[in-house]
């Protein structure tokens, strides 16, 4: 497993502004989608491509094309959904997966309660959509499952990671072709497996809902 933390002004400066308590649900969205293009310009760095041939009003050129088979994005709902628009705003090729998983918030065992992706994902290049990288149990839950359907390269877009959940993922996923691309590693999991210092809870504060 490869980490890829994106030291860039902006995202810290977005970033920082998602922490503050104070932040409104709308402003949340509206950042975490800005920041999300940000880090998906990173993970899509080895996105396949084709060569085509292109006419310009001047010219015959060889261009640039995503390639088939297309990729896949998967969102880890629900705060993984906040993420989406961002990340298909960029790849607007991709098909797009859906996960349900809840962590539980006394054992910290995550449960999956809804999956609609295809079965066959052979070959495919596949981004992992989900804000908080905290034990770790989900993530590698999600991407375990992408990998037995098939998938060959997995990219997790996380904004947040803890240590503690990247030393899991190192662990349970060595030598599987997956990286983790986050905004920032923070210090640690408290107690209640909440990142420090975090944003808090991210589908809340994304939809304004507890639970
Ligand atoms: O790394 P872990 O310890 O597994 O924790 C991270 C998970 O917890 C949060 O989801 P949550 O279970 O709160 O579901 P939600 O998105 O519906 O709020 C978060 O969005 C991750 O999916
Ligand atoms: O800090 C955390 C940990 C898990 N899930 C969240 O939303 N926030
Ligand atoms: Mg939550």
């Amino acid at each position: 497993m490869r980490l890829h933390v994106v030291d860039h002004p902006l995202v810290a400066h977005k970033l920082s502004t998602l922490r503050d308590e104070r932040t409104d649900s709308p402003t949340f969205r509206r950042l975490t989608d800005e920041l999300v293009t940000l880090l998906a310009y990173e993970a899509t760095r080895d996105v396949r491509t084709d060569t085509v041939e292109i006419t310009t009003p001047v010219a015959v050129t060889r261009g640039t094309r995503l390639s088939y088979p297309r990729p896949l994005v998967v969102p880890i709902l629900r705060a993984g959904l906040g993420m989406l628009d961002g990340m298909t705003r960029l790849l607007p090729t991709a098909e797009v997966g859906f996960l349900g998983m809840v962590r539980n918030e006394e054992t910290l065992e995550a449960s999956t309660y809804a999956t609609r992706m295809p079965d066959d994902l052979s070959g495919r290049q596949i981004y992992v959509l989900d804000p908080m990288l905290a034990t770790g149990g989900t993530l590698v839950a999600a991407i375990r499952m992408l990998l037995e359907r098939g998938a060959t390269d997995v990219t997790a877009v996380v904004l947040l990671a803890a240590p503690e959940g990247v030393a899991v993922m190192e662990r349970e996923l060595a030598g599987r072709p997956v990286t983790v691309v986050t905004a920032a590693v923070d210090e640690r999991l408290n107690e209640h497996g909440y990142i420090v210092p975090g944003l808090g809870d991210a589908g809340d504060r994304l939809y304004g809902t507890a639970g």
